[in-house]
């Protein structure tokens, strides 16, 4: 693939920065991908040829499959009998080409019956997680834990010979691995930074699963599904073989056992059966290679990941809210937007007991104000903005005395409430950009999604605002970004349409999580810049995580520091550089880049006589 970097060093119409577009060829569909590779057009070829020949077999050959004539046993090719008869004078074409039937059904019924199994419980388990998905994942276990041709051998000796109910057991038993495949598909993708974005722009579950999950399921399946058509194929003959398939009816498995007990007699037999199951289950297998190689499945596995299945705040595992409890409870303030009062969150340990992470952090954010969370890496910082978005991972438990957000309780909210929450008036700016877009959908349809969700626009009318949108945040070629799919955009560019995304509802705050920190320098301050412009232009609350003082300095008027989950030190901006309180601020502004002193210039050895220039340091602190 070739990637050509297109700078445009024009500014947008926000005066922005330049941006560049990186333009790739279009890749072409899944199936002419799949008809370019021959061995998947023979594969194809021949499934369809034998699938043709068991439809037509009827006008093919007048011969019955199943009627015996000993006067003419082991006749030879041609005549009446084109390929001849078996040991007991049966037509072998007509058996070979109403075996193909037989075969044919009878995978198909394994197919159906392991993804009626497997695919639903496989989703839900997946994306839900919680008890469905360790008892269904219990199960499936138990059940593949069991010799599958015991099962078999079980129930036929128990409910007669049938290949159908053969097929349908066999697809019970082949349902838990679909499962599993499903499931880990599910939650490959259900942990994806984009995922948690639609979640985060308010997106519902049907949504997410119908646009996000369920293309990601599709590939892994259809693939595994012509595997399990070629092994249905090989156990069904397998059955018939060894007698178990149904009475009376000409199957593969069948014609091998009859032409095995003639195998002196007239060796041919065995080919034609042997031909037929060999070739049709190959060309499954082939099929499968193929279809993966063209359905780039590997181009789909989960790139970042962050944390574990997450759960809005309502059905987190919430524990009890304790009146009064903790530290640090204040008087309710009107103005306030969002109040964070004694917040806790803890996950439990494998030895039975909890690591708390957050630990009673109190926070209150104004209409207007910026605060600045700052702290070292796993002080407890994306946790504290995560559970205001109710994007903590199952498995954490959660406890406040208070947590509103324009006066309202956060904690009663349910799922679907905090879904309208979150992207209509709760925006939320990630850390990696490119991990928050979904590299299957164009830009342009990621952000008019929330739109049209939460504002009921048109698509026309959301087509509109996202083009403004991209304008506004400096996209210099709003058309041509809309249009493009994220692989096809930079960093910077990416970042600048997650704050279009996050800014489109007109949200009243914004949790902005290290926005820059992925970003090349020149590119972090625009952004930046873009951030502070938007804030002042819509007078949003905002959140904004960040370990760098340069940034708190730059755009924050509350600071709030972090340490080993607590906050350690709240106070106005100017007056934390000026007169830091806490020891561990006094250090955490000590050892910051930007508050030491400027190294010496360095020189070359032999041009001391001229003047050295400084090497470029980030400024300090305002
Ligand atoms: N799912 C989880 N289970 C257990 N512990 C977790 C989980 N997620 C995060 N933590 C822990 O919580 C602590 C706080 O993490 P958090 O991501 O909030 O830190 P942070 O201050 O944002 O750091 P950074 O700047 O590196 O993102 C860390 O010690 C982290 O290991």
């Amino acid at each position: 693939m070739s990637i050509l970097s297109d700078s445009d060093p024009t500014a947008g119409a926000a005066g922005a920065a330049p941006v560049d577009v990186v333009a790739s060829r279009p890749r072409p569909g899944v199936v002419r991908r799949l008809l370019r590779s021959p061995i998947a057009v023979v594969s194809l070829g021949w499934l369809a040829l034998v699938a043709v020949l068991a439809a037509a077999a009827p006008l093919l050959t007048s011969a019955s499959p199943t009627a015996s004539k000993i006067t003419e046993a082991l006749a030879p090719m041609g005549g009446a009998h084109l390929l001849g008869t078996d040991g007991v004078g049966r037509d072998v074409l007509a058996q070979l080409l109403y075996g193909a039937r037989v075969s044919l059904i009878g995978a198909l019924i394994v197919v159906v019956v392991s993804l009626l199994v497997g695919l639903p419980a496989g989703i839900l388990a997946g994306y839900h997680r919680g008890r469905f998905d360790a008892a269904a994942s219990w199960s499936a276990n138990l059940v593949m834990a069991q010799p599958a041709i015991i099962v078999l051998l079980v129930v036929l000796a128990s409910f007669g010979r049938s290949t159908a109910l053969a097929m349908l057991v066999f697809g019970l038993l082949i349902g838990p691995g679909v499962f599993r495949l499903v499931r880990a598909s599910v939650i490959g993708v259900r942990e994806e930074l984009y995922v948690d974005a639609a979640r985060v722009s308010g997106l519902g579950e049907g949504r997410i699963m119908r646009r996000h999950i369920l293309p990601v399921v599709v590939a892994p399946t259809v693939i595994q599904m012509s595997q399990i058509l070629g092994i249905a194929i090989v156990v069904q003959a397998g059955l018939e073989f060894i007698g178990l398939g149904s009475a009376n009816q000409a199957s593969w498995g069948g014609m091998l056992s009859d032409a095995f007990q003639n195998i002196y007699a007239q060796p041919r037999l065995v080919l034609w059966p042997g031909l037929a199951i060999v070739l049709t289950v190959t060309a499954c297998s082939l099929l499968g290679n193929a279809l993966r190689d063209s359905l780039g499945i590997s181009g789909r596995t989960p790139r970042v990941r962050r944390r574990a299945t997450a759960t809005a705040l309502g059905t987190a595992g919430v524990a009890a809210v304790e009146e009064g409890a903790g530290d640090g409870a204040g008087p309710a303030d009107p103005d306030a937007l969002l109040v964070l009062d004694g917040l806790r969150v803890a996950y439990p340990q494998a030895d039975g007991t909890e690591t708390e992470v957050v630990r009673g952090v109190s926070l209150t954010v104004h209409r207007g104000e910026v605060l600045g969370l700052v702290g070292e890496s796993g002080s407890g910082k994306t946790q504290t903005a995560f559970a205001v978005l109710g994007l903590l991972p199952a498995q954490a438990r959660t406890s406040a005395r208070r947590m509103t957000f324009d006066g309202s309780d956060l904690w009663g909210l349910s799922p679907a409430a905090m879904n309208r929450l979150r992207g209509r008036r709760i925006g939320y700016i990630p850390q990696e950009p490119m991990s928050n877009l979904d590299p299957a959908f164009r830009i342009g349809s990621q952000l008019t999604e929330p739109m049209r969700h939460h504002l009921g626009m048109s698509r026309a009318q959301a087509r509109t605002e996202a083009l403004r949108l991209l304008a506004r945040v400096g996209i210099a070629d709003p058309q041509r970004v809309f249009d493009s799919y994220p692989h096809q955009i930079s960093g910077g560019m990416a970042q600048r349409v997650l704050i279009a995304g996050a800014v489109s509802c007109d949200p009243d705050l914004l949790i902005a999580d290290e926005p820059t920190t992925a970003l090349d320098v020149t590119v972090q301050a625009e952004v930046l810049d873009l951030i502070r412009e938007l804030q002042a232009e819509r007078r949003m609350g905002v959140v904004l995580v960040t370990h760098n003082f340069g940034v708190v300095a730059d755009l924050c008027d509350t600071v709030a520091v972090m340490q080993s989950g607590r906050v350690v030190e709240t106070a106005p901006a100017e007056r934390l550089f000026d007169a830091p309180e806490h020891p561990y601020t006094r250090m955490l502004l000590a050892s910051s880049l930007e508050d030491t002193a400027p190294r010496p210039p360095l020189t070359a050895p032999d041009a001391r006589a001229t003047e050295p220039q400084p090497l470029p340091v980030a400024g300090g602190p305002r």
